[in-house]
């Protein structure tokens, strides 16, 4: 129960999934890097301004996503679609049967053929059995394939989505929607993506297409081949002219609701993005609860989602709206018209027999009455189901407009996906008010990266914040122009530099959460002997107590390497957690663990991570804020003893003494100068010029040869304060004394 799944060296995996008190397995291989690259040219992005229906564009869309819902003629999924076929034309070949039989029987009442009767009531039950079966087999087999479609596409996607690639931080960073605003196709989702949309499109959007499309097949392959049959077993009665009436009578209906169709597919789309934006509003009150409650912003939360839902069921109004004439319609002309075209039909051979020819083939006047009958009723049984299939036949048009907003939807993700893989980017021109610094599109990324050395080395890399979804036209802000910074084994290094100067920003590209524009990058790979990322936010997983220490390693790993919850606790020791298993009831404790923590005791945890992990490199960045200090300092001992080269990102200069060398970001004098406010100050103005940090905006001293700088500049710092607030106090006690002798009077 401990265990997720059990890896095995092909890179296949089973899983263990509890069911019923018991463990089920699924056997999981992971989808060939190949199929992708493969796949690329199926799922070119959409156009701009590209009309979204039921067109040609989407039966290409359709066929596409296809691929991955039926990925062999031989496959599990084939077989599902032709037993399904199969129980279709039971079904069709019954109802002939059952037509047919209903005819005799009532013929043999006429006739007051008492053992005929009986024996067509034999039949009649013998018949239900396999036409009951039939049913529910039908239904059956729909949700099994949809269920078939959606766990091919599901796990498609989810290789695609949380890859090395890190597709998932890209999509919802919005990278995947960087083309221009203005020449976003209409209906197209990416703009969610742009906020991060994906849940939407991966739970809700593909099990409606799914849905829709394993129910669409049984809504058009049966009503289609009704059509056919009971067509052709009709025509020997209804003879050419009643035959050709039928066929006028199809097309007329199938031309008028043509007509009359409105957009089904954008509009369910537009529902589509309306529910995710609606369901992203309430996950985010879920999720941040806590501050929510603190503010006591309950209110101003509900004004949001009130907003976000009104839209949506303003959107919804409006398309049940549009649906009442249309619905008029499609009823007036499947129901009324057809059955008065049916009863027109059933009365040609009733109305003008050929003669002689009942009369003769009956030898008889009740027998022909009889026949007559028989012929009645098995016709107007098989008109009525006649009217009935193409009655859906005509429904599922509507279904196949609303099949549309959901493949555009699904297709859009998986466009979306497939161009963040293979780091498909339009080139955006830059715009004419850009001038004089480059312009940073994703379409032109020509950095180096090299994975696996042993050392972090950034050569002439600009620091730039890149720009999705509506931004992207103004390409990415440029935060430092050029980096050059190299760490070599313990050359523990501390950069800081004021809030937003782009200092988390350096981790974000050495771990190419973002793209390296331009120079080169290189570092070692993660894992062990390689680098370890501590991010700012501290993010605890689901799962058990010890999960949060060996993130992201499973269990199964942690075992297959020999490790034991003693070592665990060692290192909980370490940063001063130890009392939490027994606090918390042992190492199998699952809890939500970022609401039982406290902000220190999570940034613990992610030390706890570091310590287990070993790396040979770490980027911190502040993540020991919440903790302190002389916990902090033994942390940081620990892991330089561990072997482990620190590269911390924080404001702090009192951390500057677990480290070796210094980058400074930005002109950390301008944050300063906004205190020196006299004239009496000039000398210290001067002082601090002699100190400015380089034009490029950063600068490295190593701390031992810097070690007096460093402490002129804190020096300077602390006497620039104190100036300013000597001059405040006098300010202050002027003001007291005017306001002392107001009250006294005195003025
Ligand atoms: N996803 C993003 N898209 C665009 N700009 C971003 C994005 N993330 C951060 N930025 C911007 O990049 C700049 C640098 O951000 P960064 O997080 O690197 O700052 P920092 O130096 O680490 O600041 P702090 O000390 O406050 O953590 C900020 O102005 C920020 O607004």
């Amino acid at each position: 129960m401990v265990d997720l799944y059990i890896p095995d060296p092909s890179g296949s995996r089973t899983l263990l999934v509890p069911y019923r008190g018991r463990l089920s397995k699924v056997y999981i291989t992971p989808t060939p890097k190949d199929l992708y690259e493969n796949h690329f040219h199926l799922f070119p992005p959409l156009r701009p301004g590209e009309k979204l229906g039921v067109n040609k564009r989407f039966w290409k869309m359709l066929v596409s996503i296809l691929r991955i819902a039926i990925p062999s003629s031989t496959g599990k999924e084939a077989f599902l679609l032709l037993l399904h076929t199969f129980f279709l034309i039971t079904r069709t070949i019954l109802s002939v049967m059952v037509a047919r039989l209903d005819g005799r029987i009532v013929r043999d009442l006429v006739s007051a053929n008492g053992r005929g009767f009986l024996r067509g009531l034999g039949w009649w039950f013998t018949l239900a059995i396999p036409s009951t079966y039939t049913n529910s087999m039908i239904r059956f087999l729909e949700k099994k394939l949809a269920l078939a479609f959606r766990t091919n596409l599901t796990r498609y996607i989810h290789d695609l989505y949380l890859n090395q690639n890190l597709n998932y931080y890209k999509f919802g960073m919005g990278l995947a929607a960087a083309v221009p605003s203005g020449s976003r196709a209409k209906g197209d989702p990416s703009s969610e993506a742009a906020s991060g949309g994906a849940d939407q499109l991966i739970t809700t959007d593909l099990a409606k297409f799914c849905d829709t499309l394993s129910a669409l097949y049984g809504n058009i392959g049966k009503p289609a081949l009704d059509l056919i049959i009971f067509t052709s077993q009709l025509s020997a009665s209804l003879g050419p002219l009643g035959t050709v009436g039928l066929y006028s009578n199809y097309a007329l209906t199938a031309w008028i609701l043509r007509k009359a169709t409105p957009a089904f597919g954008r509009m369910a789309a537009i529902t589509a993005t309306l529910e995710g934006e609606y369901r992203k509003g309430l996950s985010r009150i879920g999720r941040d609860g806590e501050e929510v409650a603190f503010y006591d912003g309950g209110k101003r939360e509900k004004g949001i989602l009130l907003s976000a839902y009104q839209r949506l069921a303003n959107h919804i109004h409006s398309v049940l709206k549009i649906r009442v004439p249309y619905g008029m319609t499609e009823d007036f002309v499947i129901k009324y018209a057809w059955s008065a075209c049916g009863y027109g039909l059933m009365s040609i051979p009733l109305l003008f027999p050929r003669a002689g020819h009942a009369i003769a083939s009956t030898g008889g006047l009740s027998l022909h009455v009889a026949s007559r009958t028989e012929n009645y009723v098995s016709n107007r049984r098989l008109l009525l189901s006649l009217a009935d299939a193409g009655g859906r036949l005509m429904y599922s048009g509507k279904d196949l407009a609303e099949l549309s907003g959901y493949t555009t939807r699904v297709y859009s993700l998986l466009a979306s996906l497939h161009a963040l893989e293979q780091n498909a980017y339009p080139v955006i021109a830059a715009p004419p008010t850009h001038t004089g610094k480059p312009f940073y599109d994703l379409g032109s990324v020509k950095g180096q990266i090299i994975i696996g050395p042993d050392h972090l080395l950034f050569k002439d890399v600009p620091i730039v914040a890149p720009s999705g979804g509506a931004g992207a036209e103004r390409g990415g802000e440029e935060l430092i122009r050029s980096l050059d910074l190299r760490v070599e084994a313990v050359e523990h290094t501390l950069i800081t530099g004021p809030n937003g100067v782009g200092k988390t920003s350096i981790s974000r590209i050495a771990a190419q959460l973002w793209p390296t524009w331009s120079g080169l990058l290189e570092r070692p790979h993660y894992g062990p002997g390689g680098i370890f990322f501590l991010p700012q936010r501290p993010y605890l997983s689901i799962g058990s107590l010890r999960d949060q220490v060996i993130y992201p390693q499973t269990y199964a790993e942690m075992k297959s390497q020999g490790r034991t919850d003693a070592e665990l606790m060692q290192i909980l020791e370490n940063v001063h957690l130890a009392y939490l298993p027994s606090r918390e009831g042992g190492w199998e404790t699952r809890k939500e663990w970022k609401d039982v923590l406290s902000g220190g005791e999570k940034q613990r945890m992610g030390m706890a991570r570091l310590f287990y992990h070993r790396p040979r490199y770490a980027i911190l960045d502040e993540c020991t804020s919440a903790v302190s200090s002389d916990v902090e300092g033994l942390m940081y001992e620990h892991a330089k003893t561990l072997g482990i080269t620190l590269i911390t990102i924080s404001h702090r200069p009192s951390l500057l003494k677990y480290h070796t060398r210094h980058l400074r970001l930005g002109e950390m004098t301008a944050a300063k100068s906004s205190l020196v406010r006299t004239s009496s100050l000039e000398s210290i103005k001067r002082t601090q010029s002699t100190l400015h940090l380089a034009s490029h905006g950063w600068q490295m001293t190593t701390v031992a040869s810097a070690s007096a700088q460093e402490n002129m500049e804190l020096d300077l710092e602390i006497e620039v304060l104190s100036k300013v607030l000597d001059d405040d106090v006098a300010q202050w006690e002027a003001r007291l004394k005017q306001v002392q002798e107001q009250l006294s009077g005195k003025v």
